[in-house]
C-alpha cells in the first residue's frame, strides 16, 4: 500500500526552483532513502510532505491525506526527527516525552517508550548534557511518542561516531520492524545500503534514480554503489 505519493512536486524560494517536478511513491513498512548532493531539495520535499512548506504545484497525499489541508489530522499520525534547537537546554529526558506525549491525542505510553528505547537510565538527565548518540536516541523516541504511521529522519547520524552511527542504524530499523514506514533522508550510501529497501537520488530539485540500492548498483559497472550514486549525480550535472 502506498503511504506517501508524490507528483510533479515544485517548489521555488524566490527566482531559485529547488523542487522541478519531482514524482516518487513510498510504501507503507518500508525504510525509503532520500539521497543528493547539498542544496539539491531533499528537506524541501520531507517538509512539503509534512505540511512544513506549502508547494507551488503537484500533487501531494501523505496517508491518503493533503499535507496542506488535512495538516493538523496528518501530524497526529506522522513523526518528525527534531532540530537539536527545538529543545531548550535545561529540559530532561522524562520531560521532553511527557511533554511532547501530550501534543496528541493518542500518544503511546511515554514511560513504555522510554524504557524500550534505552532510555530510563537518561531520563533525569538534562538534554544540553547529552552526548550525540542519546541525543539521537531522544530525537527517535520524540518522533516515536504519537504513535505515529510515518516517520521522517533528516540526516539523524550526521556528527555521530561509527558505533553511535550504528546504534542509531538498528533504532531505525527496530522501528520499521514495528511496522512504522520511515522516510531517512541521509548523505550516506553506506547507510542507504545498510538501511533502506528504496531510495530516490534527488539532484538540482529532479528524482534522478528511484529503485533498490541494488537497482542503482547494476546502472554501473565499477561494482560499488558510492560509484554508481556519484556517476549518476555527475551525468546530471
Ligand atoms: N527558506 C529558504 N529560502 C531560500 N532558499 C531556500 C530555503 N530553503 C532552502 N532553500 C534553497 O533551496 C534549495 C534546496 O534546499 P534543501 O534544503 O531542500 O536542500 P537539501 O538537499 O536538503 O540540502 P542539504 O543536503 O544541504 O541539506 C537550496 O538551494 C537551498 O539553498
Amino acid at each position: 500500500m502506498t503511504v506517501i505519493e508524490i507528483n510533479g512536486l515544485q517548489k521555488s524560494y524566490g527566482t531559485h526552483k529547488a523542487l522541478d517536478d519531482v514524482t516518487l511513491t513510498v510504501e507503507r513498512g518500508e525504510i525509503f532513502g532520500i539521497l543528493g548532493p547539498n542544496g539539491a531539495g531533499k528537506t524541501t520535499v520531507v517538509e512539503c510532505a509534512s505540511g512544513l512548506r506549502k508547494p507551488d504545484g503537484g500533487t501531494l497525499r501523505v496517508l491518503g491525506m493533503d499535507p496542506q489541508t488535512q495538516r493538523r489530522e496528518l501530524l497526529q499520525r506522522i513523526g518528525t526527527q527534531l532540530q537539536e534547537a527545538a529543545l531548550p537546554d535545561a529540559i530532561r529526558v522524562n520531560e521532553a516525552l511527557k511533554m511532547y506525549a501530550s501534543f496528541y491525542d493518542k500518544p503511546a505510553d511515554w514511560n513504555a517508550l522510554m524504557e524500550e528505547w534505552g532510555l530510563t537510565e537518561k531520563r533525569r538527565a538534562r538534554f544540553s548534557g547529552l552526548s550525540g548518540g542519546w541525543k539521537q536516541r531522544l530525537f527517535i523516541a520524540l518522533a516515536l511518542v504519537g504513535n505515529p504511521e510515518v516517520v521522517f529522519l533528516d540526516e539523524l547520524t550526521t556528527g555521530l561516531d561509527p558505533s553511535a552511527r550504528r546504534m542509531t542504524w538498528n533504532l531505525i530499523r527496530a522501528m520499521r520492524d514495528r511496522g512504522v514506514t520511515v522516510v531517512l533522508v541521509t548523505h550516506f550510501m553506506d547507510e542507504a545500503d545498510a538501511l533502506c529497501d528504496r531510495i530516490a537520488v534527488i539532484d538540482q530539485g529532479r528524482v534522478v534514480h528511484q529503485g533498490s540500492p541494488g537497482e542503482l548498483l547494476t546502472r554501473d559497472s565499477s561494482g560499488s554503489l558510492d560509484d554508481a550514486y556519484f556517476a549518476l549525480i555527475e551525468r546530471t550535472v
